[in-house]
C-alpha cells in the first residue's frame, strides 16, 4: 500500500513552496500519495494543482491583523473547521499529516491529533506563527531552520527549509549582461515598489550594461508603472513584472539580487549562491526577517539594510558598489551557498516515513 501524506497549511509562498518542495519529494522518493488542505484565499489555489497534486478546500477566518468581530467569528468557526478535517481525514486516510503553517495548517492538525495520526510540524521561522505554537507541543515532530525554534516543538529537528532542486544546479553568474532582479515575497514589497522608481534611472545611466527585472506583485503593477513614469524612468533595460513564474531562471540570470529576506527567499539564495542585499519587512512577527537576514550578513553572503536606513543615496550606495566588483559578488555568492541545506526535502520526506513506520 502507497504511503499517503496529507500536507496542511498556506496563505504566501513562504508556507506553499517549500510544502510543495515536500510533497515532491514523497511522491518521487517514497512513491507517495501527496494531498494538500488549504483555503481558498492562499496561494495554494494557485501552486498546488499547477504542481499536479490534489487540494482540498476548507473555510478558516483569519485571527491576526483583523477586528475583534472577525477574531471571534474565526474561532467560533474553528470546531467547524476541525471537524470537516476530520472527515477528510477519515475519507484520505493518511499515515502521516504534515503542517506548514498558515491558514488551514491549524484545524487539520488538531483534527489529526484528535485521530491519533502521527503529526509533523514544519517551522520555517525563528519563532513559530500561531498555528504551529497552538499545537506544537502536540505534533510527533517537528523540521525547523533554527535551533532556537526547537524548543517550541515536540522532537524537533534543524533540517532547513525545502527548496526547489533546481537552486543547487546553477553556477556563479559570469557572463552574460550584468542584471540586477529585485523582488519583493510573493506579494510584492511596497518599500522596494516606492525606492526603485527613485534609484533605477541613475543605476541604468551609471552602468550602461545594466539590466533591471522588479518584480512589484500582483495587485501593484500599475502603481508601480506610474511610479517609474513620475521619476521619468523609461528604458528597454527595465522590466517590471507582477510576479516571477520561474524563479529560478531569474535567479540564475542576475548578478545581484534586492529583495526581502522570507524565510524561503534566503534559503533559495543559499542554495543558488547569489549574493543580495536584503531588506527585511519590519512589521513581520518578531523581527522574524531581520533574524533570516543576520544569518546571510554574518556570513558573508549578502548585505542588509534595513527599512529604517533605506534611503536611495544608501540603496545605490550598496548596490553600485556590488555591480562594480564581480569577485566581491562571487566571494558573496560562494558564503552564501556555505549555508544552503542541501538535503532538507529529503530529511524531512525521511522523518515522514519513520512516523508512518515505514522507515
Ligand atoms: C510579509 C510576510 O509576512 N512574509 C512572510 C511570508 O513571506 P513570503 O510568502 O514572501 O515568503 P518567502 O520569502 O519565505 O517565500 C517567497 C517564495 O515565493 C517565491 N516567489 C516570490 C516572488 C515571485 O515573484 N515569485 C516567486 O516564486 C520565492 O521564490 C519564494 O519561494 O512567509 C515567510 C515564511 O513563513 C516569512 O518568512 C515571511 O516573513
Amino acid at each position: 500500500m502507497p504511503l499517503r501524506v496529507l500536507i496542511a497549511g498556506g496563505g504566501t509562498g513562504g508556507h506553499v513552496i517549500p510544502a510543495l518542495a515536500i510533497a515532491r519529494e514523497l511522491r518521487d522518493s517514497a512513491g507517495a500519495e501527496v494531498r494538500f488542505v488549504g483555503t481558498a484565499r492562499g496561494l495554494e489555489t494557485k501552486l498546488v494543482p499547477e504542481a499536479g497534486f490534489r487540494l482540498e478546500l476548507i473555510h478558516v477566518g483569519q485571527l491576526k491583523g483583523v477586528s475583534l468581530m472577525t477574531r471571534l467569528r474565526t474561532l467560533g468557526d474553528l470546531p467547524l473547521g476541525i471537524l470537516r478535517c476530520m472527515g477528510l481525514l477519515r475519507e484520505f486516510k493518511p499515515q502521516v499529516v504534515v503542517g506548514v503553517g498558515g491558514y488551514a495548517s491549524g484545524p487539520a492538525m488538531m483534527a489529526a491529533i484528535l485521530l491519533g495520526i502521527p503529526t509533523l510540524a514544519f517551522e520555517p521561522n525563528a519563532v513559530p506563527g500561531l498555528a504551529n505554537r497552538l499545537v506544537g507541543k502536540r505534533v510527533r515532530a517537528a523540521a525547523v531552520n533554527f535551533q532556537q525554534t526547537t524548543r517550541y516543538f515536540r522532537n524537533a529537528v534543524v533540517t532547513g527549509i525545502p527548496v526547489r532542486k533546481e537552486f543547487f544546479a546553477l553556477r556563479p553568474k559570469t557572463s552574460g549582461p550584468l542584471r540586477l532582479l529585485v523582488f519583493g515575497g510573493s506579494q510584492g514589497a511596497r518599500v522596494l515598489n516606492e525606492i526603485l522608481p527613485k534609484v533605477a534611472g541613475g543605476l541604468l545611466t551609471r552602468f550602461p550594461e545594466l539590466e533591471i527585472v522588479h518584480q512589484v506583485g500582483g495587485r501593484n503593477v500599475e502603481s508601480s508603472a506610474a511610479a517609474y513614469a513620475a521619476s521619468a524612468v523609461s528604458s528597454d533595460r527595465l522590466l517590471v513584472l507582477p510576479y516571477l513564474d520561474a524563479m529560478v531562471d531569474a535567479i540564475d540570470a542576475a548578478d545581484l539580487v534586492v529583495c526581502r529576506s522570507g524565510a524561503s527567499t534566503v534559503a533559495e539564495l543559499a542554495a543558488a549562491g547569489k549574493p543580495s542585499v536584503l531588506v527585511p519587512f519590519a512589521a513581520a512577527a518578531d523581527d522574524h526577517q531581520r533574524k533570516n537576514a543576520d544569518v546571510l550578513v554574518a556570513a558573508g553572503a549578502a548585505s542588509m539594510i534595513t527599512e529604517a536606513q533605506l534611503t536611495p543615496e544608501r540603496l545605490i550606495a550598496e548596490v553600485s558598489a556590488l555591480l562594480e566588483d564581480e569577485a566581491m559578488r562571487l566571494a558573496m555568492g560562494e558564503a552564501a551557498r556555505r549555508l544552503a541545506h542541501t538535503d532538507a526535502a529529503g530529511e524531512i520526506a525521511r522523518m515522514c516515513l519513520r512516523l508512518a513506520g515505514r522507515a
